[in-house]
């Protein structure tokens, strides 16, 4: 079998085109969506990401600003800033890039941003709601992901995903939401023993383990949706995934490049999230 190739840059722009038309009537109703991005320190892919991000608000007509802060700042002093963000009527989603400093406590800072503005979908509270099935903001890459199995029909229900990784960002929101559309979820991770035995199980495989082509079509079940969550920069500058794209596509159904595949929806998913907030605090404060 040769995989279909589920192409996320192509289906982000689909979705951004349809938002962008949302922006102008939200707009019209004298909502104007307002993201603001905090980014602390000079990591060059978090810097990239976060552009990223900035030019996909404008091209949906969100308007966003980022604050940029040294590597030096205090936990303090970044609590505070988010406090002002949380009591700024402005500012509709907060999204603080991670990963932050060593120095700084990460879940502190997700903690501090107001649930009505978590748009990163990674607050306690987001997370209880996704649990129990609530209406909630869904963390940003496991959203895009269950987006890009729907957008070609792939059936999850009574399904067995299969999920390689147990990042609170990645592997444990998108077990919860597979789990959520009825699939039966495995949770495989570093300490899981023979892995294969698991993967070649899955009618939905997501890996997102961060080790470059370490999953081969050795690990596929024929026919398999694999999505692959991973970038990884290799020696010569160039991007790939954690899955041995060459030899998957060759077994599996469906299959998600890098790049090109999970990234760009992260970032489309966040647009969306930011629409969603608006309408939430523009039409709770009246
Ligand atoms: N606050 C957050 N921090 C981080 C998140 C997040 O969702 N919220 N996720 C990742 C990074 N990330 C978004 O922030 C992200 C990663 C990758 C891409 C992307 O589009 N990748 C491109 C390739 C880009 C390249 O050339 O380097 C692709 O896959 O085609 C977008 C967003 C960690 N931090």
């Amino acid at each position: 079998m040769a995989a279909e190739i589920i192409n996320g840059k192509e289906l982000a722009q689909q979705l951004r085109t349809e938002m962008k038309d949302e922006v102008v009537s939200l707009k019209n109703d004298g909502i104007h969506p307002h993201l603001t991005v905090v980014l602390v320190g000079d990591n060059p892919a978090s810097k990239s990401y976060v552009r990223g991000k900035e030019k996909a608000c404008l091209e949906t007509g969100i308007s966003s600003d980022l604050i940029e802060l040294p590597t030096t700042i205090t936990e303090e002093e970044l609590l505070n800033q988010i406090d002002q963000l949380n009591d700024d009527h402005s500012v509709h989603g907060i999204l603080v890039q991670l990963p932050l400093p060593e120095h700084i406590n990460e879940q502190k800072v997700i903690e501090a941003i107001r649930p009505e503005k978590d748009v990163d979908g990674f607050h306690p509270v987001s997370i209880g709601r996704m649990m129990t099935g609530m209406d909630t903001f869904l963390p940003c890459t496991p959203y895009g992901i269950l987006t890009m199995l729907q957008s070609k029909d792939i059936e999850i229900e009574g399904k067995h995903a299969v999920i390689v990784g147990r990042s609170n960002i990645v592997g444990k929101p998108v077990g919860q939401l597979l789990l959520n559309n009825h699939a039966t979820v495995t949770y495989c991770h570093s300490r899981t023993q023979n892995l294969k035995q698991y993967t070649n199980q899955a009618d939905i495989l997501i890996v997102a383990v961060g080790r470059a082509n370490g999953i081969d079509a050795s690990y596929i079940k024929e026919g398999a949706a694999v999505i692959d969550v991973g970038i990884n920069r290799l020696k010569d500058g160039s991007l790939t995934g954690d899955v041995d794209f060459e030899s998957v596509a060759q077994k599996a159904s469906y299959l998600t490049p890098v790049p090109k595949g999970v990234g760009p929806m992260t970032i489309t998913m966040l647009l969306k999230n930011t629409i969603k907030a608006a309408k939430g605090i523009e039409n709770s404060e009246g």
